[in-house]
């Protein structure tokens, strides 16, 4: 049985009624330029092949001697030779016209399916990101939204074009010769079948090729995310050599369409240039008997006129490919289009004046994913402002997961979350997590500068404000010793920052954003005693008037914590303070002990 081509579903009615109501939004987003373009796509077309029907008039004069009338007047050869030369000049002004305002156009489109794009991507609840491969999304947000709106505008161009040239130039043949012209027609309606069933296999094989490469581009990003994984295993001879491998599959992919493309190319190119000439000898054939001057002037008139049909013709396989092109950059965005958020952000949502509690009530989690595996089954307790609480327990018995819940990258499918006896999902998210700041173990740094990072937090602090903060967190010293100071550019990981000095980036980002609660997610656990102890007292100065709410392995740092929760697989197993929990013979006692002999 023949294997299903997925892709072959790029080309389909449902696919193309997509990509005709995609680029319909965007046409919307910019109908003046689009319009413009439109308009100048069209008369500069016709022009283009009014330009035959000139040559036509100035040859017939020439021949004959005698002017031709055309509206009012008479005109002879020098009249059509300087109508010509104008109309031409005209043509140049509109094919210049044209290119400006669809390469406008085209950019415009770009933009409106990229910011498209980003707006469903930064409101996607984080499940999409722990299931979609992030090079891929990438691939689809940059490739796919210029490709589409090139392809656009490669399909509508070339589209126009073929259609009014191939009209114009019929109607021309038919009012010369109707016999002739028949036949002519008959042969071009052939070689359309013929281009369209070899485009049927081109087209194939550029998108298997086409799915291939972008498949490779979201693989080599992903890598090299993940540069250090690289550079501290010395792999780096080992992925030249994987993607060596995964090029040479795409080579033969991409030999096959560059083979069908020559074929078609060769194919059009051959019989198209075969037509003028079929279409002289039938002249002579049919009309033997005509006076050779008059004979001359026909077969002129008809290979003018095949020549220009010629040209609608040759570029009839660029619109369908730029139609191919669409469809399946447009299937593709469709994905981050038509993704559902799993999470439903209110935009009415209740603005509350402080958090003064936070309560779990009957909550049971699971991820969305995978929901036979229960990672809190029975979650009961309520957090209150201003107190210290920390979260231990085994490696996977959901610690971080209640910090996700917090920060709402998940809803509960079961049970509430309610912050001051308000649901959570019934608050205005961003609200809401102004109130939130959150210290990570390694703490996300934005591609920008140190000053951007720090600002991040409140974009309403001034930049002196951002620098006290900084003197806060016992980073100001070391940002002076940076040529750049606070202009400094940080990579996306921070690379130039060591691991305490990113904590301390991350602190004063808090300390500018001053959040009620504080959600600490073995914040120092990367970091080496020395540092742990230093960068300790910078967050327990944050710590102050805040409820925290922190995820610790090493216990020792959360002995002067209010309460102590310990969890295990079926949910809090013992709560209290780090003395009351140690001198329990219980769960925290066997890790306590265990933590020491480490
Ligand atoms: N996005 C996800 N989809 C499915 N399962 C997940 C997801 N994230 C985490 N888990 C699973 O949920 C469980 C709890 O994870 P969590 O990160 O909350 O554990 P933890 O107690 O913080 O562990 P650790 O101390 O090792 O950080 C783990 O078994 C983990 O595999």
């Amino acid at each position: 049985m023949r294997k299903k081509f997925v892709s072959d579903k790029a080309f389909s009615k449902k696919k193309f009624l997509a990509s005709v109501r995609l680029m319909g939004e965007g046409i919307k987003a910019y109908p003046l330029i689009f319009f413009c373009a439109l308009f100048f796509i069209i008369v500069d077309s016709i022009v283009f092949t009014s330009i035959a029907i000139i040559v036509n008039k100035l040859i017939t004069t020439l021949q004959t001697n005698q002017p031709i009338r055309f509206l009012f007047w008479d005109f002879n050869y020098i009249d059509w030779s300087i109508i010509g030369g104008c109309w031409y000049l005209f043509y140049i002004v509109l094919e210049f016209l044209t290119n400006i305002f669809a390469s406008l156009f085209a950019r415009k489109m770009e933009i409106y399916l990229r910011l498209k794009a980003l707006k469903h991507l930064v409101e996607f609840d984080m499940n999409y990101y722990s299931k979609n491969q992030i090079g891929l999304t990438m691939s689809r947000v940059i490739n796919d939204s210029s490709n589409a709106a090139d392809a656009f505008n490669e399909f509508l161009i070339n589209l126009i074009y073929s259609i009014t040239s191939l009209i114009t130039m019929t109607t021309l043949l038919f009012t010369i010769d109707v016999t002739v012209a028949s036949i002519i027609l008959v042969y071009f309606i052939v070689m359309i079948v013929v281009i369209w069933i070899l485009f049927i296999y081109y087209r194939r094989s550029i998108i298997i090729a086409f799915d291939l490469r972008q498949k490779i581009d979201a693989d080599i990003t992903d890598r090299l995310i993940s540069i250090r994984v690289i550079k501290s295993s010395g792999t780096e001879n080992y992925e030249v050599d994987r993607a060596k491998e995964l090029h040479k599959k795409y080579w033969v992919k991409a030999k096959t369409s560059v083979v069908y493309q020559t074929i078609l190319n060769v194919f059009v190119g051959l019989f198209s240039w075969f037509m003028p000439i079929i279409s002289i000898l039938l002249v002579v054939w049919i009309h033997n008997d005509m006076e050779s001057s008059k004979l001359s002037i026909l077969i002129v008139s008809f290979s003018t006129a095949c020549y220009n049909m010629l040209y609608g013709l040759l570029i009839l396989p660029t619109a369908m490919r730029g139609l191919t092109r669409l469809s399946n950059c447009v299937m593709r965005l469709n994905y981050i289009y038509n993704a559902k958020s799993l999470i439903e952000f209110k935009v009415d949502g209740e603005v509350i004046e402080k958090v003064n509690k936070i309560e779990f009530k009957n909550v049971k989690f699971w991820y969305p994913d995978d929901s036979k595996k229960i990672i809190l089954p029975n979650f009961d307790f309520v957090f209150e402002k201003g107190k210290r609480y920390a979260l231990v327990g085994q490696s996977g018995v959901g610690k971080s997961t209640i910090a996700r819940l917090l920060l709402r990258y998940y809803d509960v499918p079961s049970g509430e979350i309610l912050i001051d006896g308000i649901n959570i999902k019934d608050l205005k998210k961003a609200d809401y997590l102004s109130r939130v700041g959150y210290v990570e173990q390694d703490p996300q740094i934005l591609y920008g500068t140190i000053m951007d990072n720090l600002l991040y937090a409140n974009f309403t602090k001034t930049k002196l404000e951002a620098i006290e903060a900084s003197k806060k967190a016992k980073l100001h010293s070391f940002v002076l010793t940076l040529p750049d100071g606070y202009n400094t550019i940080l990579g996306e990981r921070g690379f130039i920052f060591s691991g305490g000095q990113k904590q301390r980036l991350v602190i004063a980002r808090m300390i500018l954003k001053n959040p009620e609660i504080l959600i600490l997610d073995e914040a120092t656990s990367a970091l080496d005693n020395i540092v742990e102890k230093e960068i300790k007292k910078e967050l327990d100065n944050l710590m102050v008037g805040r409820t925290t709410i922190a995820i610790a392995h090493r216990l020792s740092t959360i002995k002067e914590f209010d309460q102590i929760l310990v969890l295990d697989e079926e949910g809090i197993s013992e709560v209290g303070t780090f003395n009351e929990l140690k001198s329990k013979n219980g769960r925290f006692k066997k890790l306590y002990e265990l933590s020491q002999i480490k």
